[in-house]
């Protein structure tokens, strides 16, 4: 007797009434098909979902001061688990290391361009260091060090503020004005004074050692006493100092280095770009702003000593980098003269550029940048000026042979040795294409934050989401000063740093990791009787 059923779909499924045995046979097999593959499909759903259910998801935060080493320890997860990615942006990297190169060169410049401190040709400013360095009265009781007023309202994050309070409702102010945190004072013949490179300046009084008053390139004898010839061998005329023919045949790279602002800056990032000269030269009146040129006839002010090029996280500014590279595929040799302008433009976005006009220029300046990074004279200004490139972030001197080459592509290690300064942040996800033994099956989320004092208030709204911190505190700065701030050392700010961390309230529930590094600056420092 027919079933009735108000369901029309048991309409459609039921029998025919004159099903023959061979076509019921046949029926039945293939309902019993279709069941075994559904249920294959609702096993392989449930494995998915119990899968996606087991899939951890990690989010790491980097922290610690500027250059301290977030972005070199994100690269290095990026190279040692996202192997294939990491060797294809490689070359988007040159770019970055090709202004590296450029600000080491213009670093040496200029400081064999300056009169040195202690010559009796010092600048206004070292004498006048000097002299209030002699006159100015021994406090009596505490001989604290001298620090401007504005510290006590400075806190360990950056925040600008008297409160204890970074408006984040966390506790993780710090006053530098508080003597018992700021490092114990010291005994005045001890002070320190901090150089332009953010090295203490041990030269304590104007009656230094070195008396040579020719004590800058534009000499007429090298400062081991040979004749002076021009670096890469050619001869020189009388009218023309050596200095003066090298910067001559260096000028290019002032292009350079504007093409390559162009090139990893976006233009609404024209405050990133403030080329600064590491080793200024002292205005008329003693003050640290002055002007200069940006190498296109414009005029910009600037009030730090050592401002760096920053991007900000992402791929961003690797974009552009990709699309400057598809330009320079067709190999045509344009006119790099008609990028001018008050500021070139991308490459990237013109084509105008040719294949890598960067490298071609460094190519051709190859010998000459050997010449000054060898040059004995130089090394001697160089130590005295306490200015150690080779221990700072994004030496490639050592390597100009390579690194300048046509054919140059960055290695894993100049990846990593690479700077280029970080401003905001940014989160990383990690598919791992190598797996990481037993949490092969965890997603990785990193993220990079800047690390600089204006930078830092930005950190707190991630401390929420986060399941581990990687604090980067290098140990080689014990001898440094930040510089963003040149009263604060460097070693001591990354330990009141890491304290604010550890005792944030956000953070209680967070795995902290302490990753001390750049030891091996410090113990190059150390071994070459730095203390
Ligand atoms: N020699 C040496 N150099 C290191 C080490 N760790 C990092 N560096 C270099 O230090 C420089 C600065 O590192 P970054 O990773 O850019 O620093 P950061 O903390 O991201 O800095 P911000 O982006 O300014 O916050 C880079 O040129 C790195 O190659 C280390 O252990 N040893
Ligand atoms: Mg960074």
């Amino acid at each position: 007797m027919p079933v009735s059923s108000d369901d029309p779909l048991d309409e459609v499924l039921r029998p025919p009434p004159d099903e023959t045995p061979e076509q019921r046979q046949i029926r039945l097999e293939s309902e019993a098909e279709a069941r075994r593959v559904s249920q294959a499909i609702d096993a392989s759903l449930k494995a998915e979902r119990q899968a996606r259910k087991k899939k951890r998801i990690v989010r790491l935060l980097l922290l610690g001061q500027s250059e301290s080493g977030k972005s070199t320890t994100l690269r290095q997860f990026q190279r040692l688990y996202t192997p294939t990615a990491f060797r294809e942006e490689r070359i988007l990297w040159r770019a970055v290391i090709q202004l590296n190169i450029v600000r080491s060169i213009r670093t040496i410049l200029e400081a064999i361009s300056q009169p040195l401190p202690n010559s009796p040709y010092s600048s206004p400013r070292s004498r006048a260091r000097s002299i209030s360095r002699s006159r100015q009265p021994v406090p009596s009781s505490t001989n604290s060090p001298p620090m401007p007023s504005h510290r006590h309202a400075v806190d360990v994050m950056g925040n600008a503020s008297n409160n204890r309070s970074n408006g984040t409702g966390i506790d993780m102010q710090f006053s530098y004005g508080s003597p018992s945190h700021y490092p114990p004072p010291l005994p005045t013949h001890q002070r320190q004074n901090y150089d332009e490179e953010g090295y203490p300046d041990y030269d304590n009084d104007s009656d230094g050692e070195y008396n040579n008053a020719d004590d800058s390139y534009h000499g007429q004898h090298n400062f081991d006493g040979s004749p002076k010839s021009h670096p890469s061998g050619s001869s020189t005329t009388l009218a023309q100092s050596p200095l003066e023919v090298l910067k001559a045949r260096l000028l290019p790279l002032r292009h350079v280095e504007a093409l390559l602002i162009a090139k990893l800056v976006p233009p609404n990032e024209e405050e990133a770009t403030h080329l600064d000269y590491p080793i200024h030269a002292p205005s008329p009146t003693g003050s640290h702003f002055s002007h200069h040129t940006n190498g296109h006839g414009r005029q910009r002010s600037r009030s730090y000593h050592n401002q760096e090029i920053f991007i900000r996280p992402g791929a961003g500014w690797k974009g552009g980098l990709s699309r400057a590279r598809v330009n320079f595929a067709g190999y045509s040799y344009g006119d790099s003269s008609s990028s001018a302008g008050p500021r070139p433009t991308s490459a990237g976005n013109t084509g105008l550029e040719t294949p890598d006009e960067p490298q071609e220029v460094l190519n051709s300046c190859r010998k000459d940048m050997v010449a000054l990074w060898n040059d004995r004279g130089v090394r001697e200004i160089l130590r005295r000026r306490k200015i150690r490139l080779e221990e700072g972030s994004g030496f490639f001197l050592d390597d100009l042979e390579r690194v300048t080459s046509l054919k140059y592509l960055p290695t894993d290690d100049d990846v990593l040795k690479a700077r280029l300064k970080t401003v905001g942040v940014s989160e990383y996800k990690f598919e791992m294409e190598v797996s990481a033994g037993r949490d092969s099956g965890t997603e990785w989320r990193i993220v990079d934050v800047g690390g600089s004092r204006s930078q830092r208030p930005t950190w707190a709204p991630f401390f929420d989401d986060v399941d581990a911190i990687i604090f980067l505190a290098p140990i080689s700065g014990f001898d440094q000063v930040l510089a963003e701030d040149r009263t604060v050392n460097r070693l001591e700010d990354s330990v009141l740093l890491w304290k604010a961390v550890c005792s944030s309230k956000l953070l209680a529930n967070v795995d902290l990791v302490l990753f001390l590094n750049k030891c091996d600056i410090l113990e190059k420092k150390l071994k070459s009787g730095i203390r």
